[in-house]
C-alpha cells in the first residue's frame, strides 16, 4: 500500500484534530544564538499548512545529543522563538515532553494553534535500545493528540534513526509523510538510479563511526570517495600515520585498513591538514603534510593542497554529493578548506546534492552561492543512508500503515 501523505490527512480534513508533527528543528547553536535556521525554515510549509486548515499543531522534535535527561544546553527554547517568529504566531513550548506541562500546553491549543513540546531526547526512552521502553513514550506522545488524532513525519534528518519520536509513534497514530520528506526522497532518488558518471562523493564531518559504516556500501557505487573533516584520521592512522590529538575512532582503524585496501585508488586523502595546538579560534596553526601531525597537534581542516586536489576531481564529475564540512569551519582559521570544496562544487555544472545540518549550514554561514548546488538537503546522515541503500526506518513504517 502507498505511504500516506500530507495532502491525504488534508483531504480527510484536520480542523479541529491535534496533530503531532515530528520535525528536525537541530540548528547550529552558538550559546543559545541560532547560527542557521535552514531547519526551521524547512520545517515551515508543513507546519503551516496544517495551521491553515485548523488543526492544533503538536510539534516535537530533538536538539544535539542530550544524555536522556534535560539539560538547559539543548533546549529547544532558542527554535521555539525563531519558529513562533516565521511562523508570524506564537509557539509555546512546553516545559516538557509528555509531562504535565506538555499535557496543559497542548490541552489548551486553539485551532490553527501550533506548540512545541521540549527536546524528546530529554526522555532516555526516545533513543532507548528496548521496544517497550520507545513503545511507551510513543503512546504518551500519541495520547496528547487525543481521540481522533494523526502524525505527520516530517523530520528527514532524522528517518534514519529507529527513535519513539520517529518511528514507534507511526505504528501508534495514523501516520502520513511530509512534504519535506516526500520532496528530500524525490531528489535523492534521482542519485540512486542511474547517476551521470563520474559520480563523486565528498565525506567529512565529525560523526565519524556513523559514516565509516557507510563507506563500505558507497565505495561499489562511486567513482571518486574524497575524505575529509574528522572522518579522515582514522584512514591516516590505518595508513600508519601520526595523527597527534586529531578526532580519531581507534576500535575503527582495522576497518579503515581494510577499506583502504578495497577501495584502491577510489579513496581520496587529504595531503596537506592545518593543525592546531588547541581547539580554539585563536590556537598556533601550521600547515603539515598529512603525513605527520605532531603529538599535542590536531588536524582541524585540510589544508591548501587538499583542496586544490579535490577541486581537481570535482570539476570532472558530472554527479556529486557531498556531507560534512572539510573542518572545524565555525571558526574562520580552520574554514578554508569547506570554503574551497563548496566553491568547487558549486563551480562544477554536475548534478550536485549537498546534505547535513551544518553542511547545508556551512553553504549559507561563508556566503557560498545556493544556487550553485542543484539541491541542499537538511538530512546528512539519512541522505548517506538513503545512498546507501538501506531501509529508513521513519519511512519504512509509513509503508507498514493498514
Ligand atoms: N577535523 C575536524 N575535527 C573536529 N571536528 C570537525 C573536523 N572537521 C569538521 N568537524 C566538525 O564536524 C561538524 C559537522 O559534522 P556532521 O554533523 O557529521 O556534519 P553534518 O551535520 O553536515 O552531517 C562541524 O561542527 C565541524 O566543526
Ligand atoms: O543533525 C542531524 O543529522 P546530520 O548531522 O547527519 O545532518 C539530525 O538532526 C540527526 O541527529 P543525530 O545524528 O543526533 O541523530
Amino acid at each position: 500500500m502507498a505511504v500516506k501523505t500530507l495532502d491525504d490527512l488534508l483531504g480527510e480534513g484536520v480542523a479541529g484534530r491535534r496533530v503531532l508533527v515530528r520535525a528536525d528543528l537541530n540548528v547550529p547553536l552558538d550559546g543559545s544564538r541560532i547560527t542557521d535556521d535552514g531547519r526551521v525554515r524547512a520545517a515551515l510549509p508543513t507546519i503551516r499548512r496544517l495551521a491553515d486548515a485548523g488543526a492544533k499543531v503538536v510539534v516535537t522534535a530533538h536538539l544535539g545529543r542530550p544524555k536522556g535527561a534535560p539539560d538547559d544546553r539543548y533546549s529547544l527554547r532558542p527554535v521555539a522563538e525563531r519558529l513562533g517568529a516565521l511562523l508570524g504566531a506564537e509557539v509555546t513550548l512546553a516545559g516538557d515532553v509528555v509531562g504535565e506541562q506538555a499535557r496543559s500546553v497542548v490541552g489548551g491549543l486553539a485551532d490553527g494553534g501550533v506548540a512545541l513540546l521540549e527536546n524528546v531526547r530529554f526522555d532516555p526512552r526516545e533513543t532507548s535500545k528496548s521496544a517497550d521502553e520507545r513503545a511507551e513514550l510513543a503512546g504518551e506522545l500519541a495520547a496528547l493528540t487525543g481521540q481522533d488524532g494523526a502524525f505527520v513525519s516530517d523530520g528527514f534528518g532524522v528517518v534514519h534513526r529507529k527513535q519513539a519520536s520517529v518511528y514507534d509513534v507511526a505504528r501508534v497514530l495514523p501516520a502520513y509523510a511530509g512534504g519535506l520528506v516526500l520532496a528530500e526522497l524525490d531528489v535523492l532518488r534521482t542519485l540512486t538510479g542511474d547517476p551521470r558518471r563520474p559520480y563523486t562523493v565528498v565525506l567529512g564531518g565529525s560523526k565519524v563511526s556513523d559514516k565509516l559504516a557507510v563507506i563500505e556500501a558507497l565505495l561499489p557505487k562511486v567513482d571518486r570517495l574524497l575524505v575529509g573533516g574528522g572522518m579522515c584520521f582514522t584512514f591516516l592512522a590505518a595508513q600508519g600515520h601520526g595523527v597527534g590529538s586529531s578526532l580519531l575512532e581507534q576500535d575503527m582503524v582495522d576497518t579503515c585498513k581494510r577499506l583502504l585496501a578495497e577501495a584502491g585508488g577510489k579513496l581520496v586523502l587529504p595531503v596537506d591538514v592545518i593543525a592546531a595546538d588547541a581547539f580554539a579560534a585563536d590556537a598556533n596553526t601550521r600547515t603539515v603534510a598529512s603525513t605527520g601531525i605532531d603529538d599535542g597537534w590536531l588536524g582541524l581542516d585540510i589544508g591548501p593542497e587538499t583542496v586544490k586536489e579535490f577541486a581537481a576531481a570535482l570539476s570532472q564529475a558530472k554527479t556529486v554529493f557531498w556531507n560534512g564540512p572539510m573542518g572545524v569551519f565555525e571558526m574562520a582559521p580552520f574554514a578554508e578548506g569547506t570554503r574551497g570544496v563548496a566553491q568547487a562544487i558549486a563551480d562544477s555544472p554536475a548534478f550536485s546534492v549537498v546534505g547535513g545540518g551544518d553542511s547545508a549550514a556551512a553553504v549559507r554561514l561563508l556566503g557560498l552561492p545556493e544556487d550553485g548546488f542543484s539541491h541542499i538537503s537538511t538530512g546528512g546522515g539519512a541522505s548517506l543512508e538513503y545512498l546507501e541503500g538501506k531501509e529508513l526506518p521513519g519511512v519504512a513504517v509509513l509503508n507498514e500503515g493498514e
